[in-house]
């Protein structure tokens, strides 16, 4: 009889991933994966697999001294160590560090299966808490050192209450990894309840924190439940927290303090069962020194900072978010787009001032916008627009891009409302295209190639492009 169980995977391979993750699903077991130690940290925080399958060389250090650790705190644990290295040390090691079985790369996936099946057999006998149902997929994409300091600290915290702070700016993904805490923690089946400080009348905070009698001020007709209590068992999400008015300041450190709170207008004490996650774009430290944000408050939601990196310092995320959310955009039923290797050379030279949800927006707008399957260096350029004109790349012929500016401050005097009507990339492509590729195939004594390459578009691409606007 075959039993099933909860295994997590790690290696750094993502089509080994799949492929172990398929095999191992037909036989009933439910599957979690990694691609890094960090983020097997972060797995292994929320919860012990049933089985542990690991590669052995992964981006940031040895699997095998993850096992070793493992294995002296949870004896019972049956770790399978996968590895490429097919030398006996590597063997001889896993053996030795304690590890229930070793399968040199490339392995069998019947061989695998059985290795899993006599591992369940032996019983791990430590299952602190079931991983879940289902593989809760890791929403943060990021395989940079920062990134993987990141997951550290999350797997630091998700088995705790203790309260994080998380420092980035705006579109660093600090609500990613508040919502990451609560979904791999302990509390993941309660709410996660959010609060934007920043988006709520200062008058109104206290109140949407804590709820209102009915009376409490005008306009309050029924009692309602504050933010704590809709938070209850689960996680309370404080965005922006450095906006929070100084009287609220003070009534949210009384409430950490002594774990119970009010609600306004009322004399009932709630009891505040909720993990606090904070998060701030702003520097706390300076708000405090300026006298705007309490030091003591600062003091009780520091207790474990965070700070997500800007992308513009982990630039060789930048490829696989972006392929990430083109992925995303295909699967919510957009056209399906690929980026060719100079496309991703300029995302990659790129500032991004508003970071990861600058370029998810500049993705799904690629994927609506590109005319090929394949997006070229040129589409891209054209779409950062003036945050990239400000420094153009040496291959740009400056006499188009002087051209394309004038056409566009043309266009703002003649009819400014063209600039936000939406239809401004069509236009400007539309007026530009046909004399940029006239002028580059002149320069290049008509060899399409060489004219592609300078585009940065791809040369089927531009045949299309000669054919579509009749031009040779
Ligand atoms: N590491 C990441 N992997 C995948 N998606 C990410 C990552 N970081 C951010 N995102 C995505 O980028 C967008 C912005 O992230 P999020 O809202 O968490 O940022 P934030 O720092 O809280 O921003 P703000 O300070 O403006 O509220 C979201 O759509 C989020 O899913």
């Amino acid at each position: 009889m075959t039993r099933a169980g909860n295994i997590l995977v790690v290696d750094d391979d993502g089509a080994i991933r799949t492929v172990i993750v398929q095999a191992l699903q037909r036989d009933g077991h439910r599957l979690t994966t990694a691609a890094t130690l960090a983020e097997a940290e972060m797995r292994l925080a929320a919860g012990l697999p049933d089985v542990l399958i690991t590669d052995v060389v992964l981006p940031d250090g040895n699997g095998l001294d993850m096992v070793a650790r493992l294995v002296a705190e949870h004896p019972g644990l049956p770790v399978i160590v996968l590895s490429a290295q097919n030398t006996l040390t590597t063997a001889v090691r896993s053996t030795e560090v304690g590890a229930f079985d070793y399968l040199p790369k490339p392995f069998d996936l019947d061989t695998l299966a059985a290795a899993v099946q006599s591992a369940l057999a032996r019983g791990s006998g430590g299952v602190a808490e079931p991983i879940g149902e289902e593989d809760r997929a890791l929403p943060l994409i990021g395989r940079s050192p920062a990134m993987q300091d990141v997951y550290r600290v999350i797997a630091r915290v998700v088995s705790n209450d203790l309260t994080v702070l998380i420092s980035g700016e705006s579109g660093t993904g600090k609500e990613l990894v508040a919502r990451a805490i609560h979904d791999l923690g302990p509390r993941r089946r309660s709410p996660f309840v959010a609060i934007n400080m920043a988006a709520i009348p200062r008058e109104l905070i206290e109140a949407e924190l804590f709820g209102h009698e009915r009376g409490a001020f005008t306009g309050a007709q029924a009692r309602s439940a504050g933010r704590f209590e809709q938070a209850a068992g689960g996680t309370l999400f404080l965005d922006e927290i450095g906006d929070m008015p100084m009287e609220a300041q003070t009534r949210l450190l009384r409430v950490l303090q002594s774990g119970e709170f009010t609600t306004v207008g009322g004399a009932r004490t709630i009891r505040a069962d909720v993990r606090i996650v904070a998060a701030t774009n702003r520097d706390l430290a300076v708000l405090v020194s300026n006298g705007q944000f309490r030091e003591d408050l600062f003091y009780r939601l520091n207790v474990v900072p965070v700070t997500l990196p800007a992308l513009r310092a982990r630039r060789q995320d930048i490829a696989l978010l972006a392929r990430h959310f083109l992925d995303r955009a295909a699967e919510s039923g957009l056209p399906r787009k690929q980026l060719d290797p100079q496309a991703i050379a300029v995302l990659e030279s790129h500032d991004w001032p508003g970071n990861v949800r600058e370029l998810e927006n500049m993705m799904r707008r690629m994927a609506v916008l590109s005319r090929d399957d394949m997006i070229g260096a040129g589409e891209v350029r054209v779409l950062l627009g003036g945050s990239y004109s400000a420094n153009p790349p040496a291959e740009v012929d400056p006499g188009i891009a002087a051209a394309i500016r004038a056409r566009l401050e043309r266009l703002a005097i003649e009819e400014p409302a063209a600039l936000d009507d939406g239809s401004l990339y069509d236009r400007i492509i539309g007026e530009v295209e046909r004399p940029l590729i006239e002028a580059l195939l002149e320069r290049h004594g008509n060899n399409q190639l060489r004219a592609a390459r300078a585009l940065g578009i791809n040369r089927n691409t531009l045949r299309k492009r000669l054919d579509t606007l009749g031009i040779g």
